[in-house]
């Protein structure tokens, strides 16, 4: 039996469906997902074991004209995780017409080593005919190895999706234990779950001035003790995160508490702190410190 593994992961336009999808196919929630574009941030791994493959997933953000320090960092993980994958899936929705953001993300991974393959999400909004319609206009976007209609959200075609992207990985030994779903800290995953609370009901500008940071994890008996600071830019952002006598913030606690009790399995008191970091999309300091 021929053993293979490697890295792979999704890209396309904001919204086109790839959080959603590396979720369906690991399992576990592991990146935020959000009907708002530009959300996912950071390069979350998920690893998806197979008798005879092991196929490591970076779930990278969407590439997106650069108007901040944080903008040009994001475009610089993107790139930085396309050169290091062997395989790649373009999303493209399917109840979507394919625009000039679909093109421009083809022509910059056309020239890479990694093999392309595309991935047509969202298949349960669309009829039938309209999926044949989109599958072809796709395939006649660039030389993709394989073109795979998925549905993230009914789970159709996940299966299918992971044996071809598996096939297309080099020959190689495991890569990671058997155990192991992603590499990520867990305060990470903690803090893309706070985050992705925060930004929910939000006005449109608002997603990139949110940052979380888990400042501490105390564990007591079957019960985890939480301290998080979530960061915004002004104090009028402050006001808006918190609500009238700060009943959003306690939404927001509730809805993320959950979240991570399924992530720990266990119980979770969450202490959250909204303070206000100045233009910290802007400076390299305060975005070092947020994880950037
Ligand atoms: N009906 C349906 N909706 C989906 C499916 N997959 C994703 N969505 C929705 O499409 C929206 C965008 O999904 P995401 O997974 O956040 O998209 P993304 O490509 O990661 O977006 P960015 O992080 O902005 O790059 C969300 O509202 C999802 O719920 C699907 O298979 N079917």
């Amino acid at each position: 039996m021929t053993y293979r593994a490697g890295f792979a992961c999704f890209v396309g336009r904001p919204n086109a469906g790839k959080s959603t999808l590396t979720n369906a196919i690991v399992g576990q929630k592991i990146a935020i997902t959000s009907n708002r574009p530009q959300t996912t941030r950071h390069v979350v791994r998920g690893v998806l074991h197979q008798p005879d493959s092991q196929l490591v997933l970076l779930d990278t953000p969407g590439l997106h004209r650069p108007r901040t320090l944080l903008g040009q960092r994001l475009n610089d993980l993107v790139r930085e995780a396309w050169s290091e994958v062997d395989v790649i899936g373009l999303c493209i929705p399917a109840d979507e017409e394919i625009g000039r953001g679909d093109r421009f993300i083809t022509g910059e991974i056309a020239g890479l080593k990694a093999t392309l393959v595309a991935v047509v999400t969202k298949t349960d909004l669309v009829s039938k005919k309209d999926l044949t319609q989109q599958l072809v206009e796709v395939s006649q976007l660039a030389d993709f190895a394989d073109v795979v209609p998925v549905s993230a959200v009914s789970g159709h075609q996940i299966d299918e999706l992971v044996s071809v992207l598996s096939g297309h990985l080099p020959e190689s030994p495991q890569l990671y234990p058997d155990d192991m779903l992603t590499d990520e800290p867990e305060q990470v995953l903690i803090a893309e779950l706070i985050r992705e609370a925060a930004l929910e009901g939000v006005r449109d500008e608002l997603p990139h001035s949110i940052a979380v940071l888990v400042e501490e994890m105390i564990p007591e008996g079957d019960l985890t003790k939480i301290y998080a600071d979530v960061y915004v830019e002004r104090s009028s952002q402050k006001a808006i995160v918190i609500g009238a006598g700060g009943s959003r913030l306690k939404q927001v606690g509730t809805q993320a508490r959950g979240a991570i009790e399924e992530l720990l399995g266990g119980r979770v008191y969450l202490d959250l702190h909204v303070r206000v970091a100045k233009d910290w999309q802007r400076d390299p300091k305060q975005l070092r410190r947020l994880g950037f």
